[in-house]
């Protein structure tokens, strides 16, 4: 089945794992809402699904209509308050295999081609609602996930009846040490063998911010994803410190906003499932983090250069 209602999709890559991608992947979603656009993210990480612990939804369960599944929302759209007005905020919603394995602790220890199958499911089986952007977080390296994800995405997208530049490209990314092992250099060349069109490498966890005095402070060294990104002549989208109020901000949990109908530890919310006030919606949480500024550039760029190529 082709996405006709998803604009654009998105990857992001790692060629290590525990590099921040679904921590990148997170800031990228929340900050493409906060700028007004409707965004999906999908979790393709099969053995180590963590999209629903970083949305604070972990004891959400999708639910099954007749023509496939139905993404888990985190927000609706909504208008939030700012210091000089309003900003109007675009809905956000994801889906995972972590909701639809029983429990959280069962591990998944599939051969290839039941992680092929279960990857092409997802990429056809789930009604998203008319998208500006799915995010696709992916597990680290090149994997049976990546060539399913890859085969489905092309073929789809290339169907007749899609929308053009829906493939729109991956943002790749690495830590200083990450650099060092060249692990990236693999993926950005699995990126040209296949050509997917490479947004940006963001350089993750290059340095730390002080909880004290806010001081960056570099541990590691830190300009060598700048480097590296000249040197294969893609973008260098931005280097992002390690940021302890970042960790606490998912680990302190948020309560999302249901619609009705959410499915939430087995019960199905009616309409006093919708909650009027915001102030535990992650999005705006996130609005006071160190790393939202940061993002919003790095946003920016991205969405820039995607619309650039679609004008
Ligand atoms: N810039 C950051 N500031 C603070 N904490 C971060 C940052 N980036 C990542 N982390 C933390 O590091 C841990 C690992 O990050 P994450 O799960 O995003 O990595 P990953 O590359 O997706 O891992 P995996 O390979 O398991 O999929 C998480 O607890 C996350 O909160
Ligand atoms: S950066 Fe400043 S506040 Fe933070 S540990 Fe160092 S000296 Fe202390």
């Amino acid at each position: 089945m082709v996405h006709t209602n998803i604009k654009h999709f998105v990857l992001v890559l790692s060629g290590k794992g525990g590099v921040g991608k679904s921590s990148i992947t997170t800031q990228l979603a929340l900050t493409l809402s906060l700028q007004g656009h409707t965004v999906g993210v999908l979790d393709i990480d099969l053995t180590g699904p963590s999209i629903p612990r970083f949305f604070g939804i972990e004891e959400s369960k999708v639910r099954q209509a007749p023509g496939g599944w139905i993404p888990v929302p985190v927000h609706d759209a909504q208008t939030l308050p700012t210091a000089d007005g309003e900003t109007h905020i675009g809905a956000l919603s994801c889906m995972s295999l972590g909701f639809i394995l029983a429990s959280r602790k069962d591990a998944v220890i599939w051969r290839g081609p039941k992680k092929t199958a279960m990857v092409k499911q997802f990429l056809t089986d789930v009604l998203w609602p008319p998208l500006d952007y799915l995010l696709i977080d992916t597990p680290p390296g090149t994997s049976d996930e990546h060539i399913s994800l890859i085969e489905n995405l092309l073929r789809q997208t290339n169907e007749p009846g899609a929308p053009p530049n829906q493939l729109s490209g991956a943002v790749v990314v690495t830590t200083p040490q990450a650099i060092a092992i060249s692990d990236v250099k693999k993926e950005l060349n699995f990126c040209k063998k296949t050509g997917i069109r490479v947004l940006g490498v963001v350089e993750n966890m290059a340095g730390f911010v002080c909880p004290n005095c806010s001081e960056c402070t570099n541990v590691f060294s830190k300009g060598g994803g700048e480097v590296m990104a000249n040197e294969f002549g893609v973008p260098f989208l931005g280097s992002v410190p390690i940021d302890p109020a970042f960790v606490q901000l998912i680990e302190e949990g948020t309560r999302p906003v249901y619609p009705r109908g959410t499915v939430v530890g087995g019960k199905e919310l009616g309409e006093g499932g919708q909650a009027s006030d915001t102030s535990g919606l992650l999005v705006d949480k996130y609005r006071s983090c160190s790393l939202c500024p940061l993002f919003d550039g790095i946003v920016s760029r991205v969405v820039a250069d995607i619309q650039s190529r679609d004008a």
